[in-house]
């Protein structure tokens, strides 16, 4: 038995026309949009449709805009949420808020806890512009006190557009799923094309070094990214030294100050036989 190819004016098949959908059979039966808005009286259930989240997704990208569109120059920082005053990383973290801030910087970070507190810290200490995108999460936590301007986002990937749109450069200090997450992100547009000239600058060596190691010993090794991949980023210890060189790069300087990741490319050989030694 063979099957009848379809006759396109069958007037026996529902069908009609929705904006741009041409709708047939079961799909042509659900109403008009008109009559779903005047004539139900269902208990609000249209806001848990994807259409409707689609209009909220939106919505985030008009506020986020819409609220920074006119700030400047200005570096996003990642870090832990996790960590407190008095310990390196966070103090770190004011360091780096407060030096971006004097350079009349302002920084965007996400709002939260920890390192995130830290850095928008040192900008309010440093009278700069103090940035956070917050995110909804199952266990809130607020913005920190540090932060002047706040946007809260219900969806990461709105939210993560904000801090590159805005940002000139990212510094990364040590944390966990977020902050990774965060910094392959960053490196993958910057990979790809998707921005350009946009410095990437870790703080700690200890803490990036083997993750460092692994990028170049299995992925570079096994031909899973190229040997340009690795300069996107730069390692550094110091908070005045990833704020002159996030800065630099902003400025296109970066080439005359680094050979290699860790300074010059001797420095990172030396740095990484080092290590291997230790091991
Ligand atoms: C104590 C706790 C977990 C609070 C969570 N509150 C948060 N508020 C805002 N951004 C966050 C939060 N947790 C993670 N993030 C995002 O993920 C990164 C930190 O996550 P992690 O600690 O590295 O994995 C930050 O750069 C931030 O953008």
């Amino acid at each position: 038995m063979t099957t009848e190819s379809p006759r396109r004016d069958d007037r026996s098949v529902p069908s009609r026309r929705k904006g741009p959908l041409e709708l047939r059979r079961r799909q042509a039966l659900q109403g008009t949009s008109d009559q779903h808005l005047l004539d139900t009286h269902g208990a609000g259930r249209f806001v848990h449709t994807d259409p409707w989240r689609v209009m909220r997704i939106q919505s985030e990208f008009v506020e986020g805009f819409g609220a920074l569109a006119e700030l400047g120059p200005a570096i996003s920082i990642f870090g832990s949420a996790r960590t407190h005053p008095g310990s390196d990383y966070y103090e770190m973290g004011v360091e780096i808020g407060r030096l971006l801030a004097r350079e009349g910087v302002a920084v965007i970070t996400g709002g939260g806890p920890g390192s995130m507190e830290a850095v928008n810290r040192g900008a309010v200490d440093g009278s700069g512009t103090s940035v956070g995108l917050g995110i909804e999460l199952p266990f809130e936590t607020g913005f920190n006190p540090w932060v002047d301007l706040g946007i809260n986002f219900r969806y990461f990937f709105a939210r993560k557009t904000m801090f590159v749109k805005y940002a000139h450069g990212f510094v990364v200090l040590p944390g966990g799923l977020g902050t990774l997450d965060e910094l392959f992100e960053a490196m993958v547009l910057v990979q790809t094309g998707k921005v350009t000239s946009f410095p990437i600058v870790l703080v700690g060596s200890r803490f990036w070094g083997p993750l460092i190691g692994w990028l170049k010993e299995t992925l570079l090794s096994e031909g899973m990214i190229s040997p340009e991949d690795l300069d996107l980023i730069q390692v550094t210890d110091t908070a005045e030294d990833a704020v002159y060189r996030v800065l630099a790069g902003v400025r296109g300087e970066t080439e005359e100050r680094r050979g290699g990741m860790y300074g010059s490319a001797e420095e990172e050989e030396a740095w990484l036989a080092e290590k291997a030694d230790g091991e």
